[in-house]
């Protein structure tokens, strides 16, 4: 018998159709620069900073992620996924708490950047119940993806990441993190087989928003602080 063509899924298609800014995103010279072990100092604490500030906004983002998935999904497994990826955020709170002092970077004093600020804003219209559960999946795992991506290239063969940034590179990079991203794509995959070609172009827009969100987030690293 012939074996069918591998269905790859809108998700790989759009990546590949928009492959220059997913790269951008996912191998930024900040990044690059933690895998080779050039980071600036100031740099790291930047991130740092603004990301607790972003976790912190994430979180009810991905509340209500559950929500919808619990309302909206039709399939129970999806409730389990995202409660996953909520109270890991709960040890990542926790986590950056002791890389601010072992930093000595100062949240309470932590001004969010504009770009910041907007990933927030575009995430707060996310939440809005108009936004199709499909669109929303895609969204959550473009998020947690660039991370898982970019911070598993830290820990690959050759990297020169210094002892002291390897517990960020893990947090993201390491396998658990890698099996739940997958199990968020095979969700925003399995809604997207069903929805409308209007759904999918807002699906298709949003992915390359968060692509774009992400670099600008990489972006502020540059300034220093
Ligand atoms: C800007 C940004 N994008 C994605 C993540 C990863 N998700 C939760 O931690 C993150 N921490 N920060």
């Amino acid at each position: 018998m012939e074996k069918k063509p591998e269905n790859r899924g809108m998700i790989d298609t759009w990546i590949d159709k928009h492959r220059s800014i997913y790269s951008a995103a996912t191998r930024h010279a900040f990044v690059v620069s933690i895998r080779d072990g050039s980071v600036d100092l100031s740099s790291f604490r930047t991130w740092l900073g603004q990301d607790y500030l972003f976790v912190r906004g994430f979180v009810p983002f991905v509340a209500s992620v559950l929500i919808r998935a619990c309302k909206d999904s039709g399939e129970s497994s999806d409730m389990e996924v995202v409660l996953g990826g909520l109270a890991s955020l709960n040890d990542e709170i926790e986590w950056f708490k002791r890389e601010g002092s072992k930093w000595d970077v100062d949240f309470s004093t932590v001004v969010p950047q504009n770009a910041n600020q907007e990933y927030r804003r575009f995430l707060d219209a996310l939440m809005s119940s108009e936004v199709k559960y499909a669109v929303i999946m895609t969204a959550f795992w473009a998020i947690e993806a660039v991370y898982q991506e970019s911070f598993a290239h830290c820990l690959e063969d050759g990297n020169k990441t210094p002892v002291g940034l390897t517990g960020a590179c893990h947090r993201w990079g390491n396998d658990g993190f890698k099996q739940y991203c997958s199990s968020v794509k095979n969700i925003a995959e399995r809604c997207l087989e069903n929805a409308s070609g209007e759904v999918l172009v807002e699906a298709e827009d949003v992915l390359v928003r968060v692509l774009e969100h992400e670099v600008a987030f990489w972006e502020m690293s540059r300034g220093g602080q």
